[in-house]
Parts: structure tokens; sequence; C-alpha cells
């Protein structure tokens, strides 16, 4: 039984066609990133690049200026085609043999067992193995909820009819940053209110106080600032803050963080242990505290990221055709990135954590501005940070704001998880000029690990 069609249902393969398999969800196949995330904001954020691009051309001697955003066409380009590769999905799996889909909340009544859907609709389903990957869903803190006022989340803001005037955005993390700059670009003005002092906080914080400096000159920017109250009447709402002035907009989009599903499955009947923040409790080979009964993705995994996800149902596929010989997820060398403009990348730890843990560690920082590619960007506020460790010479960490930070990421990741030095990373491989990695190798090449061969 696989609960939660998002990463879940990528578990059943052809290796399962001759096992039953029950696939349950309450919601369109694909789950949070095909349907309300990942993918749905990347195709607008392309769009809001795009504009940007051409609002920007004139620093490069072009005459151009962005028209009118058809937000109904960006919006259908976007849904038209997501909404029928969930149908499709779905369909996929009705149309084979061994799967049985069941629609409807699930939740567990005992051993391996669930009912799915309530009153008069409600089915029992039993198995042998299950696996649970119900996800999570938008955070909404009391003085929203209690405000009795609309308010968008990540799930519902997408397929507004029409970009707000001013959108407010609670929260200053991935989601706000991304659709900040969505909203902004398609002409909304925007306020974000972040009750951290930087936007980003968990981000470096040279790359935190960066982004800030960035956004700062873009938007409204509030932190260091908490929501007491929201006021005002459907399209007219005022929030009240508890420091500086109150913030009026048409539309609030609450971006604080996600709650984990495991609250509306009844875990403890079926044995299934959670951690204190909801989470799932799971060892590395994906299995929860009941016998046959494994977890994957938000709702068990530390990093709450898709390409996680996605490696964790490749360990839970392996490990239920395989319960001898098992496989372990590795959560090492993690990377992540905020598809911002400029776009926003990272692997391992940040600075304040190599200080907080008393590591003795080397940092250096090169800017895009001062390589070959930068020149012809025109690029002022990019860089390339890295963290290694002076005793073992290992990065560390990695950091990059600028563009293509999510792809200039990658030769960084693949170092700290295949334990390759910082120093044998910059000097062994050659770096195509003038391509923009040269701002990693340069900024490996910096690094002062007392190895100052050429
Ligand atoms: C706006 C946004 C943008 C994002 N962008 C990125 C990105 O660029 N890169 C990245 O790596 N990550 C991104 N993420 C995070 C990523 O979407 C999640 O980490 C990933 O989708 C988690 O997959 P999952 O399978 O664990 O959960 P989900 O995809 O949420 O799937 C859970 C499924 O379970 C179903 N379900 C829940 N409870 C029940 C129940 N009781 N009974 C039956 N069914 C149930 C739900 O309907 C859902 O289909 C983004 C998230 C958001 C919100
Ligand atoms: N590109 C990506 O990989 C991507 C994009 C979007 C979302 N995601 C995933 O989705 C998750 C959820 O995103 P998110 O942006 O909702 O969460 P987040 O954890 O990234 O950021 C939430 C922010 O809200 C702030 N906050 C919390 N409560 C607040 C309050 N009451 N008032 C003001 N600020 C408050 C927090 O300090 C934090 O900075 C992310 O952690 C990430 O795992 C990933």
């Amino acid at each position: 039984m696989i609960v939660g069609a998002g990463s879940g249902n990528a578990v059943v393969d052809e290796r399962f066609s001759h096992l039953d398999v029950a696939v349950i969800d309450e919601g369109p196949f694909g789950g949070t990133c095909l349907n309300r995330g990942c993918i749905p904001s990347k195709m607008l954020v392309h769009v809001a690049d795009l504009i940007d691009t051409i609002r920007d051309a004139g620093r490069f001697g072009v005459e151009a200026r962005p028209g009118r955003v058809d937000w109904p066409a960006v919006r259908e380009r976007v849904f038209g085609r997501l909404d029928q590769e969930a149908a499709e999905g779905e369909q996929g799996r009705r149309s084979s043999a061994n799967v049985d889909v069941f629609k409807g909340r699930a939740r567990f009544t005992g051993d391996r067992t669930l009912t799915v859907g309530t009153g008069a609709d409600t089915v029992t389903v039993r198995g042998e193995q299950v696996v649970v990957a119900v996800g999570s869903r938008p955070a909404v803190p009391p003085p929203v909820r209690d405000g009795g006022l609309p308010y968008e989340t990540s799930d519902t803001v997408m397929r507004l009819d029409r970009p707000p005037r001013h959108l407010a955005v609670l929260g200053g993390g991935y989601i706000a940053a991304e659709l900040a700059h969505v909203f902004h670009a398609a002409g909304s003005r925007i306020t974000v209110i972040e009750q951290e002092d930087t936007l980003l906080p968990a981000q470096d914080e040279t790359v935190a106080a960066a982004c800030t400096a960035i956004a700062s000159e873009r938007y409204d920017v509030r932190t260091g600032a908490a929501l007491t109250r929201v006021e005002g009447e459907p399209g007219r709402l005022r929030l009240v803050l508890d420091d500086g002035p109150a913030v009026e907009a048409d539309t609030l989009l609450v971006a604080v963080g996600r709650t984990l599903n495991s609250d509306r499955i009844d875990a403890g009947r079926a044995g299934i242990d959670l951690h204190d923040d909801g989470r799932i409790v799971v060892d590395a080979f994906q299995r929860t505290s009941a016998a046959g009964v494994f977890a994957l993705g938000d709702v068990s995994t530390p990093f709450p990221l898709k390409h996680v996800a996605n490696r964790e149902a490749h360990v839970v596929a392996h490990n239920l055709l395989h319960p001898d010989a098992p496989i372990r997820t590795s959560h090492e060398a993690v990377p992540a990135a905020v598809f911002t403009h400029p776009q926003i990348a990272q692997v391992g730890r940040t600075e304040q954590q190599c200080r907080q843990e008393g590591l003795d560690y080397a940092v250096s920082v090169r800017r895009f501005a001062d390589t070959a590619y930068g020149w012809a960007l025109e690029d002022t506020t990019g860089f390339c940070k890295v963290l290694a460790d002076r005793r073992t010479g290992l990065l560390l960490g990695a950091h990059i704001l600028g563009p293509q930070a999510a792809s200039l990421i990658q030769p960084l990741v693949i170092a700290m998880s295949l334990d390759i030095k910082a120093l044998d990373l910059a000097r062994s491989p050659l770096w195509i000029h003038p391509a923009p990695t040269e701002v990693v190798s340069n900024a490996l090449r910096d690094l002062d690990l007392g190895d100052r061969k050429p």
C-alpha cells in the first residue's frame, strides 16, 4: 500500500508487477511538487526571469521594455500542462492490471490497516507492506487563522485570476523569495514580513545579508517583525505588526513553513512513532518503528526537498524488494537552490555552523564580477563562497549567489559526496574559460589550506 501519490507514486514500477498494489491519495497524483510546488513555481519563475531580463536590457545597450503580462495565458501554460500530467498519472495507475487506486483521506486503524474516505464511502485496506508518503501542507499561524479574513498559500496563489495589486508575504524563506520574484515581475507591489533579522535566515550569513539587500531594493522588506493581527475586509487587509507601521495590502500570502500530514493519519494506531516535530521516525533504511511500514519524503525527512524525497523513494523501492540486502539513504551533502533572480544555491555547512561547531576552517569568497563571464553579464552582486576543513582539506560547505547558481553548485556537491579535496578539485580538472564555473574554481583556488602549490 502506497499512502500518498506524490513521491510515493515513484516507488512502484515494473519490478512490482508480481504484487497487488494499492495507491491511495486524497488529492491529484503527483503531490505537492507537480501540482502546487516545485514545478509550477519554476515555470512561473522562468517567466519572471524573462521579464527581469527585458527590464535590464538597457544596461547592455539594448532598447527593450516588457509588454503587458497576460497572466491568464501565463497561468494556462503552466496549469494546462500540469493538470493534464496529474490526470494522466492517475489514469496510468488505474490502467495497470496489478494496481488499485483509492481516492480519499487515509487513516490507520491498526497494524498495516487503513480506512480511506469518510461516511458510507469508507473502505478498509490492508497490506503486507506499507509506504507512508503523505507529505506536508502550508502552516498557517494563529493571527491569520483566527483573523477570519481571506489569505493565500502556495497551494492557491499560483492559480489566482490576476496578480495582486499589493501582495503582502508573511515569511521570508524559500517560498516567499520565489513567489515574491514571480509576482513582482508580474506587476504586483510586494511587502515581505520576516520575523528574523534577515530574509532566508537559514542560509549562510553572507548569502542572507546579500539577498536581504537585493530584495530591499525591489520590495518593502520588514525584518524582525511579527504579525499580531489581520484587520480590514477582503481585498483591503491591514496587517498589524509588533514592530513598525501596519501593512495595507489586497492579498496576503502565508509562507511560514510547513505542517506535516502525520497529524492526520492516526500513526499511533499502527505503532508508527513520531519525533517531537511530527516527523515519522525512520532508520537509515527508511523503516518506521512498525514492522513492514516504511516512510519517505517531507513526512519523515530532515530535508524537505523533492530530490531528497526521490532518493528516499528509490531506497524504499529497493528495500521492499530486497529485505535481505537493504540499502541506506545518505543525507550527506544535500544541495538546495532558491530560484530567485539571482539564484541562490548551497550545500553543506554555513559559516555560522562552522563557527558554532568550533571547526578549524578556511573560507574564500570570489565575485562573479572578477571573472570574464561576470563581465559579460555585468554582474554586480554575485559570489561563490567555499568553506574547507584545514585539517583534512575537504569541503565543509559551499554557497553561491548569482546567475545559474543552481547548476554551478553541482561540482561542489560532487566533491563533497565523493570526498574530493577542495584543492584537488581546483587544480586537477580543467575548468572551461570563460564559463561561469570559473567563479567556482577561483574560490576553491583561493582557499588558504597551508598548501600554496600552483
Ligand atoms: C511552492 C513550493 C515550491 C517548492 N519548490 C521546490 C524546489 O524547487 N525544489 C525542491 O527540491 N523542493 C521544492 N519544494 C518541496 C517539495 O515540493 C517537497 O519536498 C516534495 O514535494 C515532498 O514530496 P512528498 O512526496 O513527501 O510529499 P507530497 O508531494 O506533498 O505528497 C504527499 C501526497 O500525500 C497525499 N496525502 C496527504 N495526506 C494524506 C492522507 N491522509 N490520505 C491520503 N493521501 C494523503 C497528498 O494529497 C499528496 O498527494 C517546494 C514546495 C513548495 C510548497
Ligand atoms: N527551491 C526549493 O527547493 C524550494 C522552494 C520552495 C519551498 N521549498 C521547501 O518548502 C519548505 C517550505 O517553504 P517556506 O518558505 O514556507 O518555509 P521556510 O522554512 O523556507 O521559511 C519560512 C520563513 O518564515 C519565517 N516565519 C515563520 N513564522 C513566521 C511568522 N509568524 N511571521 C513572520 N515570519 C515567520 C521563518 O523565520 C522562515 O524564515 C522549505 O523549507 C523547503 O524545504 C523548497
